[in-house]
């Protein structure tokens, strides 16, 4: 069905698109008649295997420390360089601390590691893929992986909902800044999924995820998937989406919306 060839022509980068989130999303893209989409990640291995998977011609893994602009400037370059253009910017990469990160507990140099790739990172993969957009002068896509932690207070986990929280500043100043070029910045929030960052703080399965987080959503009946928080970068990254920008698309099953208290009937 043409219909839901969306992305039709268009080149992508996917950062940490090894794993997890970023794989599942690279592989949308690739469905959904992306031209070309470059994984950016530090696993050659897995991303190697993901890349043949979608097909050599259309899909590269390139070898990228986020944490090192020059880097992300590099497969910038690169993508633009080989497939004609960077028409869409997924800047997924990230990581948590293996401790719980509480504020009376919090290790600093954890603290300095979860900034550098989540904040510092994304932010680099923000200018490095706006500037080339620029250059390129035919506008653009950029979408961030924030997450639902960014618009809650935490009982653990201060470093990665700060950095988060970061992400979010970030994709509205720069939506504010680039719209006169005619890039679109946007960001997407998931609740927790199984993956092998959500590992790291003790979430390793589903059903691990659904006892945790299955009390606090409003919606019933549905556990989240990668293929849920795909379907909304994917619209984001479509000229569906043509008129959105410096939005976060919450994937949360009605987190943002609880109540406050309890209203007695
Ligand atoms: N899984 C969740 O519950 C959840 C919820 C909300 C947001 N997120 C965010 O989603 C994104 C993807 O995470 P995931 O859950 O798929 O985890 P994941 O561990 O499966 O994937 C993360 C990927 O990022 C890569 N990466 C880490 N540091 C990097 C760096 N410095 N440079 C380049 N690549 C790097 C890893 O190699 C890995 O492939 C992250 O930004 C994460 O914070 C995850």
């Amino acid at each position: 069905m043409a219909s839901v060839k969306k992305l039709a022509g268009k080149v992508a980068i996917v950062t940490g698109g090894a794993s997890g989130i970023g794989e599942v999303i690279a592989r949308l893209f690739a469905e959904r008649g992306a031209r070309a989409v470059v994984i950016a990640d530090m696993q050659p291995e897995k991303g190697g295997t993901v890349a043949e998977s979608i097909g050599g011609r259309r899909c590269s893994y390139v070898h990228c420390d986020i944490t090192d602009e020059e880097q992300v400037r590099s497969v910038v370059d690169w993508t633009a360089a080989t497939y004609g253009g960077v028409d869409v910017m997924f800047c997924n990469a990230g990581t948590a601390s293996a401790t719980a990160q509480t504020v009376l507990d919090l290790d600093l140099a954890q603290f300095d590691r979860v900034m550098r790739v989540n904040a510092r990172g994304t932010a680099a993969c923000v200018k490095q893929a706006a500037r080339k957009m620029v250059e390129l002068g035919r506008g653009g896509a950029i979408i961030c992986t924030a997450s639902a932690t960014a618009n809650h207070a935490g009982p653990n986990l201060t470093d990665y909902i700060m950095s988060k929280r970061g992400v979010l500043g970030l994709v509205r100043s720069a939506s504010l800044q680039l719209g006169v070029h005619g890039i679109r910045v946007n960001s997407v929030s998931p609740t927790a999924l199984a993956t092998p960052l959500t590992a790291t703080i003790g979430l390793r399965t589903a059903a691990d995820v659904e006892s945790f987080y299955g009390q606090v959503t409003s919606l019933k009946g549905v556990a989240i998937t990668a293929e849920h928080v795909a379907e909304a970068v994917a619209f984001l990254a479509s000229d569906e989406a043509a008129f959105v920008t410096g939005h976060d698309l919450a994937v949360d099953g009605g987190l943002q919306c609880l109540p406050f208290v309890a209203v007695a009937k």
